[in-house]
């Protein structure tokens, strides 16, 4: 024993706290209150100085407690049996004292305290029948038992010897609770019959009552040593039956001072005042009264226990009281402990605590989801309902039926999906080329995300979106951007992975595909194997006995270009797709930039209703008139109806592509509606930015046991990719590892990307996109994993069989140097060569290269050649001038990154 708490040393020499504290104040050893630890040397002191005032000799022991004493070693049955005489007791009291706890365990004593706690149990389940986490709320039965014995024993010497059993468990509990009902009545007032108020006083006794609740004597544990809600409502109960004990205390001194008298009837009225001043020093003085109680309760025996029970059952009322008042509280799919405990009406250490107790470590600004908090709730007897959050923007957009009469045909919106050059440029380039020849005259068509061709006299709007974006991206608001996928396959490739991702996109949008077999001017096509191949995928072709249409066609030389036409108008009018023009417009933001001299520019789709020159709309955050409105042919126009994308001006900021647009009655409504989007988007990143802190809190992992998480942060090109990679990455959960997306983005992997990824010791997996400079160097520093893939499959395998620990990467890129591009040549019969300047590192012949434009990867592939002037040579360095030319591709611009790298063996 090297150290030792004030109030166990208290407990120890069987005094109040309040005594030892006084003892070492006055003896200048310094502690700050009762769970102070002492030196063994002060607890010496302590010891040699109270201990011997225990023996009776102290002024202040023969004062206040020489009877106590007595008491006190009444339930030790082993000094009951050495005799009754204060002195011997008060010999035996110190000896137990100085043996502590052992001592109250033996001598038979626990077989009649769990006796008696049997008896209680039966007598406790009786009268509560309402409602059974409330069972042991109500104590005074349990009193019962207690008294029972006591009153039936014949012998006063047995029923002294029975009862400490019993009369030990309201003692030692009542020096507790006297404090805890203090404080919980100077913290919530009236909030005493509150469950969570209790359970404080249940927690502090979790907290610091361990020592004492093992040497509570059996009859005292009984059921409220169970874990869980019974455990704690039943040491609720005793908090109850202690706080009337408290109530009843002066009541008994007096009955204890004129010993003949019964207790008064009031009882309950002295309780009153006396709890609302019980603070500090009373609380000790009841400790006294309690002392003085028992020695009553000792010399008069059973009869000062029958005294007891009528009031015991007065506050019956109160308690039924609190059986109806089960608390509910709305929580919110995340909050902090602190939230949660405001909510419950408690202090948050309560709930800390009582983590704590359960082995989860947290802190009061630890962020948990709904579940955890209904679960912690439910300990403290409080039911949750989730919070139905209001999406004030979709409310916003929500729309009533239209009228189906006033619906008139519109042209039908497609977008074009498929695998890496399978030729979904050239077809839609076939699409409108076609049309500029079959065409109005003189449209050349404009780059505006978006463009209407005509067949059969019938229009079609094609999108110009990759087909990802214009399923997730466009589908932002739970809007549909397109009717139609023309899902682009090779015919001499086949179907490959994009093609896979291309058919799930489209159905997971629920848009209907129409599939072009292309290039079947090659010699090496296979029409009928490419439809044999997407059978798996439940694309049958009409000829098979399916339902999808096959339309084989060749981006090169125009065939079955229109046949693919007829086929999207013949699904156009079997889909029957309609829209009011005659309304206020709405649509979607296709496209949105800051054009230097025109301000905003943003290409939209109208879906509904005809915008108009002159309207007031809003997108997003963005509002304004529409100034001007361009069709795809550069034409201006005065209005737009239906599946027609228009260039408008006017709009005061940027919005984002996949905004929904409304138009609005006034300027005024508009500028309203996005204000509104602007305070929501700040909530809701604030929301974002909540629950980004709290990917890394230790509350999930402590709680899932050695479950470990694998966080990610995936940065793609079109945001197609990243719902893609995300989805099939979550999947690959198990039962070990926890895959978790802590972000998701567009774009070059940036500076942030790497700080958040190292923050949240996550991996970072780019997919068609590189980090910056800056990216790549604090990844280098804080040694942050960047993955880039070209293949989303790739990405997926890799982090399986990292996940397996089976990844054994033999190859690792490295990077040779950057050059970039400086002027284009074509020249016949190569294609483009790329006049570069190397910036650093070396380019070498047989290396390969990676091309970015704005940070996204536009081609990666061996260099086909390179050359310093006309000659062909084997390497430049960096400072030098060079041509490049690429395997199969052409289209590199000024002002394009080239990378070169070498796959080099890494040993293991
Ligand atoms: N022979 C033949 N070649 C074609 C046909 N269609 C496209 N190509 C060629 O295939 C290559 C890729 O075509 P793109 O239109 O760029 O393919 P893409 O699917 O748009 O490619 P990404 O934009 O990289 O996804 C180009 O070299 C085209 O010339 C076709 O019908 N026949």
């Amino acid at each position: 024993m090297s150290k030792i708490k004030v109030y166990e040393l208290a407990k120890e020499l069987d005094v109040p706290s309040k005594d030892v504290l006084e003892f070492l104040g006055s003896n200048n050893i310094e502690v700050k209150n009762h769970m102070s630890t002492l030196e063994e040397a002060d607890a010496k002191k302590v010891r040699a100085a109270m201990g011997g005032a225990s023996k009776g000799d102290d002024e202040k022991e023969a004062k206040e407690a020489p009877k106590k004493k007595n008491i006190v070693h009444v339930f030790r049955p082993q000094n009951t049996q050495n005799g009754n005489k204060p002195g011997r007791r008060t010999g035996g009291n110190r000896q137990s004292a100085q043996q502590g706890r052992p001592m109250q365990v033996n001598n038979g004593r626990p077989s009649k305290a769990a006796a008696l706690a049997k008896e209680e149990k039966e007598v406790v389940k009786r009268p509560i029948t309402e409602k059974p986490a409330e069972k042991p709320v109500v104590e005074k039965p349990a009193e019962k038992p207690v008294e029972k014995p006591i009153e039936k024993a014949a012998a006063p010497k047995r029923a002294e010897a029975q009862r400490p059993a019993a009369e030990k468990r309201p003692e030692r509990e009542d020096r507790r609770p006297a404090r805890e009902d203090d404080r919980r009545q100077n913290r919530s007032g009236e909030r005493r019959s509150e469950r969570p108020q209790e359970n404080k006083g249940d927690d502090r006794r979790q907290g610091r009552g361990g020592d004492r609740r093992s040497d509570r004597p059996q009859g005292a544990r009984g059921e409220g040593r169970n874990e869980g809600r019974r455990g704690s409502d039943r040491r609720d109960g005793r908090d109850n039956r202690d706080n009337r004990r408290n109530g009843d205390r002066p009541d008994n001194r007096r009955g204890s001072d004129r010993r003949d008298n019964k207790i008064p009837a009031p009882a309950l009225e002295g309780q009153k005042p006396q709890r609302s001043k019980g603070k500090g020093k009373d609380e000790y003085k009841k400790k006294d009264y309690r002392r003085e109680e028992e020695e009553g309760t000792m010399i008069k025996g059973g009869k000062k226990k029958n005294d007891q029970k009528p009031q015991m059952q007065k506050p019956q009322p109160k308690e039924q009281k609190q059986e109806e008042e089960i608390k509910s509280i709305i929580v919110p799919e995340v909050l902090t402990i602190k939230e949660l405990a405001d909510k419950m009406k408690i202090v948050p250490s309560v709930i800390v605590k009582k983590l704590f107790m359960q082995g989860k470590i947290v802190t009061v600004n630890q962020e948990i989801d709904y579940e955890t908090a209904e679960e912690i709730a439910l300990e403290f007897d409080v039911l949750c309902e989730k919070e139905e959050v209001v999406d004030v923007i979709e409310e916003l957009l929500k729309e009533e039926e239209e009228d189906e009469k006033k619906m008139k045909k519109r042209p039908p919106v497609v977008c074009v999906m498929g695998h890496v050059d399978h030729g979904k440029t050239s077809l839609l380039d076939a699409i409108r080329h076609t049309n500029v020849i079959v065409g109005e005259a003189g449209g050349i068509t404009q780059h505006i995300g978006a463009s209407v061709v005509e067949a059969n006299g019938e229009k079609i709007t094609f999108l110009d979106t990759p087909g990802h974006e214009a399923f997730t991206a466009m589908r932002l608001r739970g809007a549909q951007s397109t009717d139609i996928a023309i899902l682009v396959v090779a015919a001499d490739d086949g179907v490959m992975p994009q093609t896979v991702e291309a058919i799930n996109h489209a159905k997971a949008a629920g848009v209907e595909i129409i599939v072009a077999v292309n290039k079947i001017d090659k010699p090496s096509a296979n029409v009928e194997r490419v439809k044999q191949e997407l059978t798996e995928y439940e694309l049958i072709s009409e000829d098979w006995g399916g339902s999808t249409i096959f339309v084989p066609v060749s981006a090169k030389t125009g065939e079955g270009i229109e046949d693919l036409m007829e086929m999207i108008l013949l699904t156009a009018e079997v889909l029957e797709l309609k829209a009011n023009p005659n309304r206020r417009a709405r649509g979607l933001v296709l496209e949105a930039q800051l054009d230097k001299g025109r301000g905003s520019v943003a290409t939209v789709l109208v879906q509904k209703g005809t915008l108009r020159v002159g309207d007031a709309i809003a997108a997003g955050s963005a509002h304004g008139k529409v100034r001007a409105m361009m069709d795809d042919k550069g034409r201006r126009v005065k209005e737009a109806g239906p599946s027609m994308p228009v260039e408008i001006l006017g709009l005061n900021d940027v919005p984002n592509a996949g905004e929904v647009f409304v138009g609005c009655a006034n300027d005024k409504e508009a500028r309203n509606f996005a204000e509104t989007f602007i305070s929501q988007g700040k909530v809701k990143l604030l929301e974002e930015t909540k629950s980004k802190l709290s990917l890394d809190d230790l509350f999930t992992q402590i709680q899932e046991g050695n479950l470990k998480e694998l966080g990610i942060v995936v940065k793609a090109d079109v945001q197609g990719s990243v719902e893609a990679m995300k989805q099939s990455l979550l999947k690959l959960s198990n039962e070990e590892v926890v895959v978790k997306i802590i972000h998701g983005g567009v774009g070059a992997i940036n500076e942030s990307d790497v700080s958040l990824a190292s923050a949240s010791n996550a991996i970072i997996i780019g997919f068609n996109v590189r980090p910056d400079a800056t990216a790549k160097e604090t990844a280098d520093r804080e040694g942050v994993d960047i993955r880039l893939y070209r293949v989303i499959y790739s990405a997926i395998e890799d982090v399986e069989a990292a996940m397996k620990g089976m990844l054994d990467p033999v190859f690792e890129e490295k990077v040779l140097g950057h050059a970039e591009v400086r002027q284009t040549f074509k020249a016949s019969g190569v294609g483009t060569i790329a006049g570069s300047y190397v910036q650093d590192g070396t380019f070498e012949r047989d290396c390969s290269v990676r091309i970015t434009r704005d940070g996204i990867v536009i081609f990666e592939g061996p260099l086909a050649s390179l050359k310093r002037f006309k000659d062909d040579v084997k390497e430049v360095r960096a400072g030098y001038e060079c041509g490049f030319v690429f395997a199969n591709f052409n289209d590199v611009k000024e002002g394009d990154l080239v990378e070169a790298f070498k796959m080099v063996e890494i040993p293991r």
